[in-house]
């Protein structure tokens, strides 16, 4: 173990986020009534330039007005590159009376992006004189945000999550997809030609990469991991198989941007009874061998050792954190 121990991440559910448009506020009291954990009331791309005004009004007041229960409230402000975002900071924090939980910023590329709207948040909180401060989330979604996702995710003591947003990353990857998020058609290898006439085809994960990196980034320091969107939300096995594979990678949620996709994140990030049960074997099996000076023992055929504990308490803490909820 290094001398420097990892801070923990917010201890609060993020199993789900769903989004909604600001621009179609008949949306938000079913958002607030859903199941998930998280609200993103968008002001990005979900709303068209002639309404971003519009849209910024609906959200605060809907932020003030509507009640949004325990879930944790977060609104997507426009990119730094747009002449929308300060407007999107300040009135959201000026505007607002203390419920707004999280900013998201999209398309961070670097530390300087959170660092600009970490010093206007911080003058639009004294300004309006709030207690309160707003914590941030980040899309990684960019090569850039790729290419600097560990000092985004150490640039400020507000930080709480990183998304990946498969989009807007395929389309500044260069990648060869209109589809947002899941498997692609042309991303697979074939078996060996020796085995011509039953040769198979096997689907990769283009996303593993991304997932795989925000996901250090945030367990390095003290942040949430989570997977971005499914856009098919007329496939609810692929939206399934994707999300399984982000939560085995270290993801804790997924987003959602049809309600239809809440239950299945749900499902696919709060740990099994049985997986809990087996978790918590395993942690007993461990104090038996240590108590009789052993570091390793055996459990249903398989080695499991000091490390097994570790992984065990995973599953068990999360499964605490949200039944506390
Ligand atoms: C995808 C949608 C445009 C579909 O809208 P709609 O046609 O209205 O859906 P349905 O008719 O199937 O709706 C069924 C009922 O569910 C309600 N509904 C729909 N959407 C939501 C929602 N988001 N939250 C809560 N409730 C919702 C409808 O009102 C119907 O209700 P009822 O009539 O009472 O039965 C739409 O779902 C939508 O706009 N989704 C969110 C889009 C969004 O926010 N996108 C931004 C995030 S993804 C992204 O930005 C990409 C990322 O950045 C990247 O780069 O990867
Ligand atoms: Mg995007």
């Amino acid at each position: 173990m290094s001398f420097t121990i990892p801070p923990a991440p917010p201890a609060r559910p993020n199993r789900c986020q769903l989004f909604g448009p600001g621009s179609r506020p008949e949306l938000f009291e079913k958002m607030a009534k859903s199941d998930a954990d998280v609200i993103n009331l968008d002001l990005e791309d979900s709303v068209a330039p002639d309404d971003k005004d519009a849209a910024r009004k609906n959200v605060v007041d809907a932020i003030n007005d509507v009640d949004w229960g325990a879930k944790t409230l977060s609104v997507r402000i426009n990119g730094l590159d747009t002449p929308y975002w300060h407007k999107d900071v300040v009135e959201l924090i000026e505007g607002t009376k203390g419920r707004l939980d999280l900013i998201m910023i999209p398309k961070a590329g670097c530390a300087g992006d959170i660092y600009a709207v970490d010093a206007l948040a911080t003058a639009a909180e004294a300004a309006s004189g709030k207690d309160k401060r707003i914590g941030f989330e980040a899309i990684i979604e960019t090569a850039a945000g790729l290419a600097h996702v560990e000092e985004i995710a150490a640039a400020s003591p507000r930080m709480e999550a990183l998304s990946l947003g498969p989009a807007d990353y395929a389309a500044y990857m260069g990648m060869a997809t209109t589809h947002i998020g899941g498997t692609q058609s042309n991303y697979y290898m074939l078996s060996p030609k020796e085995h011509e006439g039953t040769r198979e085809t096997h689907y990769g994960d283009p996303w593993h990469y991304p997932i795989v990196a925000i996901v250090a980034a945030c367990r390095t320091h003290g942040l949430l991991p989570v997977d971005g969107p499914f856009g098919d939300f007329s496939d609810p096995d692929g939206f399934k198989a994707q999300a399984l594979r982000s939560a085995t990678l270290g993801c804790v949620g997924k987003w959602a941007i049809h309600p239809s996709q809440v239950a299945l994140a749900n499902e696919v990030f709060t740990p099994t009874d049985a997986a809990v049960e087996d978790a918590r074997a395993i942690i007993a099996a461990m104090e038996e061998a240590k108590a009789a000076g052993k570091g390793a023992a055996t459990y249903k055929g398989k080695l499991i050792d000091i490390a097994s504990i570790k992984q065990a308490e995973v599953i068990v803490k999360q499964a605490e954190m949200i039944a506390a909820r």
